[in-house]
């Protein structure tokens, strides 16, 4: 795989020092992706195309163990994933985390990509509100060591708008990704199809194919 260089380098916060031109990229961008949805697919790009990344590993969550609600069945939630971002450029659906037994732990992919991948310089793409939850992460420690943490605003008060950083983690390298944020959630499109109401515009059309097919989100 080449190395290509960002088109934009995302801004950096803090210590978010920048991979040597030569080292490899990859991202890791998991979610329940249940389902997934536009805005999803907005951040995946931006994140290749402002971080240079050569691989974006995007990763559906198996258990998610600090999600409230049980999520879909894992086949359907894949099946959807590889719809969302079939075609996008250095993307890769990667299934190890459903794969996993047990809970989810992100420290557990990016200790076995750092394993697959020994030179590459992994960054890790989240959405605000997770860069809010952050803390909360199983050994977060060693994802900060890991990782350089890249985060794109949601329009819904969560903070990559305002100040910006790790909460108890001044260590953590951060960048921020430049996208037009959006407060599209899986939540108010599940709600949407439970009371009847379209979705076109805010999932890809394969992926709304694919719910009306199988009859998913009937109830909220
Ligand atoms: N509108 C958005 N803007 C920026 N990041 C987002 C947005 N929606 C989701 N993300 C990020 O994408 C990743 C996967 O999110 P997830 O699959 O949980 O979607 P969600 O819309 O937040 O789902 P739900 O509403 O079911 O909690 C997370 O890092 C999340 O922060
Ligand atoms: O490793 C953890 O402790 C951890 C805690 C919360 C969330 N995550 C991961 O963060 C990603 C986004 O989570 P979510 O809830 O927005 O879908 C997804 O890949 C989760 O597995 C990971």
């Amino acid at each position: 795989m080449g190395v290509s260089p960002p088109a934009s380098a995302g801004e950096r916060i803090g210590k978010a020092e920048e991979a040597p031109a030569a080292q490899l990229r990859i991202g890791v961008y998991g979610g329940a992706f249940d389902p997934p949805h536009r805005t999803h697919v907005a951040v995946a790009r931006c994140a290749v195309e402002q971080i240079g990344l050569d691989a974006l590993h995007v990763l559906p969550t198996g258990q998610a163990w600090h999600k409230p609600r049980a999520l879909s069945p894992a086949k359907q939630r894949l099946a959807m994933t590889q719809l969302a971002f079939a075609g996008l450029p250095h993307t890769v659906v990667d299934g190890r985390e459903i794969a996993r037994r047990g809970p989810t732990y992100t420290i557990d992919t990016l200790e076995e990509l750092q394993a697959e991948h020994p030179a590459a310089q992994l960054y890790l793409v989240i959405g605000a509100d997770q860069a809010d939850a952050l803390h909360t992460w199983h050994r977060v420690g060693d994802i900060a060591r890991i990782a350089i943490i890249s985060v794109a605003a949601r329009a819904d008060g969560t903070s990559a708008a305002g100040p910006f950083g790790i909460k108890n983690l001044p260590q953590a390298r951060c960048l921020r990704l430049h996208l037009p944020p959006t407060d599209v959630s899986a939540t108010d499109i599940r709600s949407r199809i439970a009371q009847g109401m379209g979705i076109d515009q805010l999932v890809p059309c394969a992926v709304a194919r694919y719910i009306e097919r199988h009859h998913l989100y009937q109830t909220a």
